[in-house]
């Protein structure tokens, strides 16, 4: 199994890495610190002074800081080509979700076969805080299975680009919108939750767009749907069509956005700029093709533009698990570049960077490795290292070296490093192999011959232990 499945993300060789607690004291000397000490924490830590992300008071649409989620690896994620969830499964990831505090729980169709129906009715039995939804066809047929399995709601769709209506379902605008009245009043009359969404809808005509959603809201559908079903929308055109609708209808605005292009959460914070409510996810971003935007990396991007909010609404740190407990479900490891949970998503490595993070990670981090039940690592034993990540090393392993000594030290390493890259194990062997050479009066700044001796007689006396154990 991938290491970052189950791991701390840590990455693939962990002995080369140094966790790093920031809550003692800082590891580094300052700008200017020479003496061979680690400095108190005499002066603040720089913060900027504002989030530079956070909505501006101008942006009154904006809802970046007030949205709720519609988690769908139920319903989208089913529909990726890997997927086949149990009914086992089901629960686990249901349950999951429900404790990471998402709103919305978005199942597949009751139609789509008797397991799938029976499944919606177990979850719908759980008891579960968030709501529970299942997604149908624009169809009387399928809405009066739906509204029997004890769903809090209904999400109604039908494509309206041309596309859709020619080589799909092949109706017309008058039909579709007829269709939907009938089946919004039933769904209503049974006093739950109905959305109206438009399959397609950046490929849709936008007076059809807005002639329809404008007819659902006056019957009164809970919210309508957006929905960029083949992933071909870019921001722009998302804030325009969502700050368009927003000015149209009364109701709440979800969007559904696929990731064909990348721009899936990108894409998603800008409809939540031009006031749309609710965002569809699906954990790891599964779904048809390439999916749709992914869970962690929409809670990555919006805890940027307001940490507070997101830590307030969701258990961040049961993110790695539900990755981990989809992941294995549906038999992918998590991408190494993913938001949080990515392999080194929180490892620090040239030595420009580590040397900044020891101060104050805010430096090269806009994400708390803390607030996700994650740790935050800095590795050393490479070519790039330099001196204050060493110095932070020798620290830990309790060495007393001055600041000549450990630049000494980490042109070794780096030496070293050239040829191949030193596990940690590696890097603290040649510091302590350093530090007893000082100390015995063997070595001295600079005197690479005897350092390469206490070296090679370290090595024989490891390999003559190993022999004899
Ligand atoms: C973009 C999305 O992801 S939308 C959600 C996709 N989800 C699913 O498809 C759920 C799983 N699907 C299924 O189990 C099946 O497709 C079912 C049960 C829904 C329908 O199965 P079948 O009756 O065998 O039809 P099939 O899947 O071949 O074709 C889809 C049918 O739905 C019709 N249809 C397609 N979209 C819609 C819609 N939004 N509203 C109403 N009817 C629609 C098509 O015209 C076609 O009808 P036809 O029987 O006259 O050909
Ligand atoms: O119901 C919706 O809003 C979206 C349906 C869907 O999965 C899509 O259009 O990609
Ligand atoms: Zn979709």
């Amino acid at each position: 199994m991938c290491p970052c499945q189950n791991g701390d993300s840590i990455p693939n060789d962990p002995s080369q890495m140094v966790p790093v607690d920031l809550s003692e004291k800082p590891k580094v000397n300052g700008i200017n610190g020479h003496s061979n000490h680690a400095q108190p924490s005499a002066q603040p830590q720089p913060q900027p002074r504002h989030n530079p992300y956070a909505p501006r008071a101008s942006d009154f649409l904006n809802n970046v800081s007030n949205f709720k989620i519609i988690e769908s690896t139920l319903r989208e994620g089913e529909q990726f080509a890997n997927a086949f969830f149990d009914t086992k499964t089901k629960i686990a990831i249901a349950k999951a979700l429900d404790a990471f505090g998402v709103e919305y729980l978005e199942l597949t169709s009751p139609a789509a076969s008797e397991q799938s129906r029976l499944d919606c009715e177990a979850i719908c039995k759980l008891g579960l805080k968030s709501k529970i939804l299942t997604h149908i066809r624009c169809h009387m047929d399928d809405a009066r299975i739906a509204v029997e399995t004890g769903v809090d709601g209904v999400d109604v769709v039908i494509g309206t680009s041309s596309f859709l209506r020619e080589f799909s379902h092949g109706k017309d605008m008058a039909y579709i919108t007829k269709t939907a009245i009938e089946v919004i009043n039933f769904v209503k009359s049974k006093g739950i939750e109905v959305r109206f969404s438009t399959e397609d809808s950046f490929r849709s005509d936008l007076v059809d767009l807005l002639s329809i959603y404008q007819t659902v809201d006056k019957i009164g559908v809970n919210r309508v749907g957006i929905a960029d079903t083949v992933g071909c929308a870019n921001p722009r055109q998302v804030y325009d069509l969502i700050r368009t609708l927003r000015s149209v209808v009364s109701c709440d605005i979800e969007v559904h956005l696929h990731n064909d292009t990348g721009m899936a959460i990108a894409n998603a914070y800008c409809a939540l700029e031009a006031g749309a409510t609710h965002i569809d996810t699906s954990v790891l971003g599964i779904g048809e093709r390439v999916g749709i935007t992914p869970l962690g990396g929409l809670v990555a991007c919006l805890y940027a533009a307001n940490p507070e909010y997101v830590k307030s609404k969701y258990n961040l740190p049961m993110l790695r698990e539900i990755e981990n407990l989809v992941a294995e479900a549906v038999e992918v490891n998590v991408p190494f570049m993913n938001p949080i949970t990515g392999y080194c998503a929180f490892t620090h490595k040239a030595g420009i960077h580590a040397k900044a993070i020891l101060n104050n990670p805010s430096t090269y981090e806009i994400l708390k490795p803390e607030d996700f039940g994650l740790t935050r690592y800095v590795s050393i034993g490479h070519r790039l290292t330099g001196w204050n990540a060493v110095k932070s090393r020798v620290e830990q392993l309790g060495l007393k070296l001055t600041d000549e000594q450990v630049k000494d030290a980490t042109a070794k390493i780096k030496e070293l490093a050239d040829v191949r890259t030193q596990s940690m194990d590696d890097v603290d062997s040649l510091l302590r192999v350093y530090h007893s050479g000082i100390q015995s009066g063997e070595l001295e700044v600079g005197q690479r011959e005897a350092l390469d001796r206490l070296l090679r007689k370290h090595r024989e006396e490891r390999h003559t232990e190993g022999v004899t154990a």
